[in-house]
């Protein structure tokens, strides 16, 4: 007889039923438990397999590639700071030969492409880049659309930006130039009669000035709080790659909270910032309707169709939630104009430094920029602007200045999903970090000569010598003596992205939208500045100063310190 049974009952009693219920569900939850984790279990171990099997492929792949030796099985990490990367790179690529690789540690692979046929091809198929960068933007600005890793999330902005920058703001950049060139030479003045000028702080007050009309419009530079913006953006740019460094977000640290409040006044400057540009907007669409263009410009007529006439990179525009098709809810209205105010006024102080400081030690240049302007002018009496085209010299000083001084020691790619085969056979595994050395690149004699190293505009012209039947070129990269009179139409400017090994502004896909616009804006700058003032380095101040990665990008450090004399009032 069952336990459950009361003696002399025939049927279990209502509690022993109810107890054999629970036991039943007691063992189909254990069963159902059990199950729940052999399915974990073995998906788990699947994964780590996966994983596995990945590290596998990547060890057997990185294998192929040559490289120095590992000193250990934790790489060469511990070696690496940031300083000396590009000399172990250096001394890697000089050993054994374009492609090299370095463990960084035993699961993270870094290849590195100094050959420009190859960069240029990797560069077109590696569409994502590293998330470092993204990670630095989002933690300051918040989620936005430009700056990503994903090629997938920034391709859209992407083209609407370029196609902003290099449309109808073009026709700008001269009239912008002009404009801070007047408004930084005011300030400067003031700086002037207490002491020197500091290469650094002068191109930096340049550069903020360009992007901030660019974007905001010219109230900007009368904006009574822009001097507190650059201060903020300057502060934000110090800390930005050291938080972005941490791998889980370093919530604990009181540090990244004060970077965080800065962050904040940023944006709300940035708000106050638009809001200035919308009344100004107004002012001048108000006035767009009774004028014409002021400028005109045949590169706007091919351009999309412009939606501010006023020729300012609208934030509205850069703004507008609306990206991709659909609307992204997560991303900060300001956080784009924050992101081009920054990426644009870090990378073009470190431009307009250096040319600062190239002309500043080659005066025979600004003697030659100099007659450029002046002949120009004599073409063009009545114009208030210059026409920057057809000043070679200064181009090819531009491009040179850009060449010698990259904004990063290295463009970085990530190839996560998928095997990048290049066109030699050679495979580099997914999962690898790719990297460009720009600054060997650049500097590389078999790619630029034996003056690689020296600062030489006239390697970008080219002296075009009328035969019988056809004109053909030949390159002027030499002495500065035999070189081109600017007076005579002889000269041509070559295109200095034919050379695979000019890689300032990137290349492929994900190369830098503002290069045409600051190029062009930056000529602009310094023909307005050439005009009136003569760039002289101070007497006992460091003339051979090395770029060096401060504040996120490369500066020439110790900064030069430098002296502007008006032209016709010199002592
Ligand atoms: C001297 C000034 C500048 C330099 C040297 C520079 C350089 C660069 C470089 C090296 C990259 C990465 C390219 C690559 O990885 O292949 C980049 C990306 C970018 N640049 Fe610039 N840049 C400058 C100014 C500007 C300006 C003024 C703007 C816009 C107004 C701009 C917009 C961008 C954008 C949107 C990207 C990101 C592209 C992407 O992630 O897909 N840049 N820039």
């Amino acid at each position: 007889m069952s336990s459950c049974q009361s003696p002399g009952t025939p049927l279990p009693s209502p509690s022993c039923h109810s107890r054999d219920n629970s036991r039943f569900l007691r063992d189909y939850a254990a069963t159902q438990i059990n199950a729940f984790l052999w399915i974990s279990l073995i998906a788990v171990t699947l994964l780590l397999l996966r994983k596995l099997f990945k590290l596998f492929a990547l060890w057997a792949k990185g294998s192929r590639i040559s490289g120095l030796p590992c000193p250990s099985f934790y790489g060469h990490s511990k070696l690496i700071s940031e300083t000396n990367l590009t000399g172990l790179l250096s001394e890697s690529h000089n050993k054994y030969g374009s492609v090299v690789k370095l463990w960084l540690g035993p699961t993270q692979l870094l290849v590195s492409i100094k050959d420009p046929v190859l960069i240029k091809e990797m560069l077109l198929k590696a569409e994502d880049k590293l998330p470092l960068t993204g990670r630095a933007f989002q933690l300051a600005f918040g989620p936005s659309s430009l700056f990503s890793s994903s090629f997938d999330k920034v391709q859209k902005r992407r083209e609407l930006l370029a196609a902003e920058l290099n449309g109808y703001l073009l026709q700008r950049a001269n009239v912008i130039s002009t404009k801070v060139v007047d408004h930084v030479m005011e300030k400067l003045h003031a700086i002037m009669g207490k002491g020197t000028l500091d290469c650094k702080i002068v191109s930096q007050h340049m550069a903020f000035s360009i992007m901030g009309a660019t974007l905001f419009g010219d109230a900007f530079l009368a904006w009574s709080k822009a001097s507190v913006y650059e201060e903020l953006l300057m502060m934000i740019a110090k800390d930005a790659c050291f938080w972005a460094s941490y791998g889980v977000t370093p919530f604990w640290k009181q540090g990244f909270w004060r970077y965080q409040r800065l962050c904040m006044k940023l944006k709300s400057l940035t708000q106050d910032g638009i809001e200035q540009c919308r009344q100004n907007y107004k002012l001048f669409s108000h006035m767009d309707k009774n004028s014409n263009s002021e400028i005109s410009n045949p590169e706007t007529k091919n351009a999309p169709e412009a939606p501010f006439s006023s020729g300012i990179l609208m934030p509205d525009n850069l703004s507008s939630q609306e990206c991709n098709g659909h609307v992204n809810a997560r991303e900060e209205p300001c956080g784009n104009i924050m992101r081009v105010m920054f990426h644009g006024c870090l990378t073009t102080a470190g431009l307009i430094g250096n040319i600062l400081a190239r002309l500043a030690t080659h005066p025979e240049i600004q003697d030659k920029i100099y007659s450029e302007i002046i002949m120009s002018r004599k073409g063009a009496q009545k114009q208030k602007q210059q026409n920057v085209d057809k000043m070679l010299v200064l181009l090819a000083t531009v491009y040179e200045s850009a060449r010698l001084m990259p904004a990063g020691p290295l463009l970085q790619r990530c190839s996560l999903k998928h095997d990048l085969n290049l066109k030699t056979g050679l495979t580099i595994p997914a999962g690898a970090i790719l990297v460009v050395p720009v600054q060997l690149v650049q500097m590389d004699d078999s790619c630029w000569g034996n003056d690689a190293r020296q600062f030489n505009p006239y390697r970008f012209l080219s002296k075009a010598v009328k035969g019988p039947e056809l004109a053909h070129i030949s390159s002027l990269a030499g002495t500065v003596e035999d070189l081109v009179d600017p007076d005579q139409d002889s000269c041509i400017l070559d295109d200095p992205n034919h050379n695979a090994a000019f890689l300032p502004f990137g290349s492929g896909t994900r190369a830098c939208v503002g290069q045409k616009f600051v190029i062009l804006g930056v000529a602009a700058l310094f023909a307005s500045l050439l005009e009136h003032y003569e760039i002289r380095l101070q007497p006992g101040s460091e003339d051979d100063p090395k770029p060096t990665l401060n504040d996120s990008v490369l500066q020439l450090l110790p900064s030069p310190k430098i002296v502007f004399m008006k032209r016709n009032s010199r002592e």
